[in-house]
């Protein structure tokens, strides 16, 4: 009774800033949950939640050992949290990163986009054909510095021809990733993160799960050719997608690469078009 009134009047206390305190940190948690929404992070946080939930109860219902033994390893817990969910974290940060600053690794200028987009299409149809193992990352504004440094640096001219002589077999940069940054192969031969993940089917092997293992830690755009199948997947936010033929490669390309024209991705960006919708409406 007593521990209820205790929280009965710090209710009564809450005045315009702590409330405007609370809905920052609601809409924080929201955006959070909203990026690892589908992660492996999903189901961990909702029991760790669940626990959390208990300090409360445990308080008001005075269950003193079930208290202090939740209160008394939350440290322990925090530094555990941040450990496993260390991939998770990485990505919310890089969310945020993202929507403050613009896009860097996508060419400005909407024909070089177009071209590049064009290269890579016939490049990945080509080596589909002729079942060409292949593995290609788009940067987008997650930066890949740490992976290059695993390749070899080509710093070339995005070309198809120059895509499919990379991945001929047996060749020295056939093995591995190549990354493209704006209009420009940086480097072959990368090695990815491989997903930890339960969910894929076992009939992928491991040029898949590093597409998709890269695309959980970035906003990377990850291009897969099967050497056994030929079939082309494309790997964006920790999801695999099988079986794009030219066509629907080259539109669904235009649609995560090419900007729409003036559209300001940035939070003043954004903000400005709101009170700009908003002018609209009232
Ligand atoms: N971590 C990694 N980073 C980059 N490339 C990798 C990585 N792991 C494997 N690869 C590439 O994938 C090749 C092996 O592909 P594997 O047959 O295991 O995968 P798969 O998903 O079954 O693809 P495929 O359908 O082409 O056989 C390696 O030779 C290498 O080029």
């Amino acid at each position: 009774m007593e521990n209820l009134n205790v929280i009965l009047n710090t209710v009564k206390n809450i005045n315009v800033t702590s409330a405007i305190d609370i809905l920052v940190v609601a809409y924080l948690i929201y955006r959070a949950y909203k990026i690892i929404k589908e992660t492996r992070a999903e189901q961990l946080l909702k029991g760790i939640l669940l626990i959390l939930l208990l300090i409360p109860v445990s308080f008001i219902l005075n269950l003193t050992m079930v208290y202090t033994i939740i209160s008394k390893t939350i440290t322990i817990g925090v530094l555990s949290i941040i450990i496993i969910f260390q991939p998770e974290i990485r990505r919310v940060l890089e969310h945020i990163g993202r929507s403050t600053f613009t896009e860097r690794g996508v060419p400005r200028q909407d024909e070089s986009i177009e071209k590049v987009i064009r290269e890579i299409t016939t490049a990945v149809d080509n080596m589909s054909e002729s079942k060409t193992g292949a593995l290609i990352v788009i940067e987008r504004t997650t930066g890949l510095g740490e992976i290059l440094g695993s390749g070899t640096i080509v710093d070339a001219v995005v070309s198809a021809s120059l895509l499919e002589n990379i991945f001929v077999p047996n060749t020295p940069l056939h093995d591995g990733a190549t990354i493209i940054r704006m209009n420009r192969i940086l480097a072959s031969g990368c090695v990815l993160p491989l997903t930890g993940s339960q969910e894929i089917s076992k009939k992928l092997g491991t040029r898949h799960r590093a597409a998709i293992g890269l695309s959980e830690v970035s906003d990377a755009v990850v291009l897969v050719v099967s050497e056994e199948t030929g079939t082309i997947s494309l790997a964006v936010n920790g999801k695999l997608v099988r079986n794009y033929d030219r066509e629907r490669l080259q539109a669904i390309l235009t649609k995560i690469l090419k900007k729409e024209e003036g559209k300001d991705e940035s939070i003043r960006g954004r903000v400005r078009e709101w009170l700009r919708t908003k002018k609209t409406t009232s």
